[in-house]
Parts: C-alpha cells; structure tokens; sequence
C-alpha cells in the first residue's frame, strides 16, 4: 500500500497540491484524475521522488523517501509523460537500460527482457533503431523497460512489492493496444502486488480496468475510491468542462 498524507506543493502563483492524502492500494490500477493543470502530473512527480513537496508519502509503512539507490530502482518504476533520447540505440537496447539494478544472469535477462517486449507488444521492433520507431511504438518500448526494472520485485504477504507510476500510458496508443496495455497492466499489478498509478483521460477506460480512483480539481483532492462510486454523473460534470450533457451516462461515463 502507498499512501500520502497531506502532500503540499507551494509555488509562487498559489499552491499546485493542498493538503492531498490519497491511497494507493497493492494489486490494483489506481486512476489519477482530473481536467488539465488539475494537479495530476505533479502528484505523481511527488510519488516518484522527482517534486519537493511538505507532507509524508508512506510505502509499507516505511517513508518512501528512506529508499534509495539499488533498492529504490528495483521497487519504483516511472513512465514519464514523454520520454526523448537522441542516442541511436536499438529498441532491445532501451529496454535493456532497465536492467541496471537487476541481479539475473544474461540468459534469463535475455530471456526476461524478450517475453516483456512480448507482452509489450514490441518484440518485433527489436532490433529498430529507436528515434526512428513511431510515438505509439516507442511508449510501448519504455513502457517494457519499466517493467523490466521491476521484475525483480518481491513482497511480504499482504505489501505492495512495487510502485509503478504511469503519466498517460496511453496516450500514444491506438485503441487496440490501449485495451491490450491496461489489461495487461491490471493483470500484472494483481500477480505481482504492485500498486500501478496511472494518468488517465478516459473514464470509460478508468471504468473498465481500475479498481481505485482519485479525483483532482486545482490542486485538491475531491474524492477517492471504487470509480464506479466515484464517477457520478454530478462529478463528472462538476469537473469536467465543455463535456455535452448528452455523452454523461446515468453511470457518470463520459461516452466521447
Ligand atoms: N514548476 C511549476 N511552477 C508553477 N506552476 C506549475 C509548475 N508545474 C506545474 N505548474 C502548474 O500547476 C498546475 C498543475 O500542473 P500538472 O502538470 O500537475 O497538471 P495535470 O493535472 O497533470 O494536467 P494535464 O492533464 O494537462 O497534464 C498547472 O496549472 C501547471 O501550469
């Protein structure tokens, strides 16, 4: 379980996050939500360890801050919203840099690193040269080196083995490999204990594949929990701008 208590960002123009405690539950996808500049993006920078903030983020009851180096690469994994690398490295090879804090021998890395960007669906890309992939392609190829950084994740009964932050996953991909990656997302934090955070627009899929969710609105949080519960047709419409009436289910699903 991740947890945050009380997390403010100060900036000179008014606070960016105010006083957010949010759970984040081993085993489950939770959604990150909010309209644009609601306060998503820099959440999760505070999960990550990338934003100072005043407040305590707690992992299995320990500070996260209090992991660090090797142990703090194999347990929390970032996709950042946009990755870019001018280097001419093959797509295997980017993957690859996720093997830094792993200890396997180079067979099973080989092996491992295949059957990711197999579940990824990038094996074919490979042996491309990686500027040149598209936008959709190279996602998915960060996305198999994240998920290589953590295969060596393990748990206590009952604790989150990893925490995987995603800033829009899905963002590039086509609907297809949208459903296929978020599936394959739920699937892994349940078997591995992972609590997966996700960005994410689209509440249908939020519906579809998460178990938790939490709402922001300027830098507040707004709720939180089952987003079946959660996403009522008053809440979406209270926090989304410009949604027409007639895409806003009695379910709150927001149909565009
Ligand atoms: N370093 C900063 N200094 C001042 N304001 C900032 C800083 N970083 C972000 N902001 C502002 O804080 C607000 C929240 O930004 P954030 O990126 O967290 O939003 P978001 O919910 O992820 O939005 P989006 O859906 O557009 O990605 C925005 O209004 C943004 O302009």
């Amino acid at each position: 379980m991740l947890q945050a208590h009380n997390i403010t960002v100060p900036s000179a123009s008014g606070a960016l996050l105010e006083q957010v405690s949010a759970d984040f539950p081993a085993g489950k996808i939770t959604a990150l939500l909010g309209a644009n500049g609601a306060g998503k993006s820099t959440l999760l920078k505070c999960l990550a360890g990338d934003q100072r903030y005043r407040g305590e983020i707690r992992f299995n009851d320990h500070s996260l801050s209090e992991l660090k180096g090797v142990a703090r690469a194999r347990r929390v994994g970032v996709l950042p919203q946009a990755s870019s690398l001018a280097f001419p490295f093959t797509a295997r090879e980017v993957v690859a840099l996720g093997a830094t804090p792993l200890a396997c021998a180079r067979t099973e890395l080989n092996a491992r690193i295949e059957a990711i960007m197999d579940q990824c669906h990038c094996l074919p890309l490979a042996h491309q040269p990686y500027p040149r992939l598209s936008g959709g392609e190279k996602q998915r190829v960060q996305l198999a080196r994240v998920l290589l950084q953590l295969s060596e994740s393990t748990s206590a009964a009952g604790q989150a083995s990893a925490l995987l932050l995603l800033d829009e996953p899905t963002s590039a991909q086509d609907l297809g490999q949208q459903h296929h990656l978020l599936a394959m997302l739920r699937a892994q934090a349940a078997e591995q204990q992972w609590a997966v955070v996700a960005v994410l627009h689209d509440l249908n899929q939020v519906l579809r594949y998460c178990q938790h969710a939490v709402l922001l609105d300027q830098g507040k949080l707004i709720g939180q929990g089952d987003p079946q519960q959660l996403l009522t047709p008053q809440t979406v419409e209270a926090h989304w701008q410009y949604l027409p009436q007639e895409t806003i289910t009695p379910f709150g699903r927001a149909l565009i």
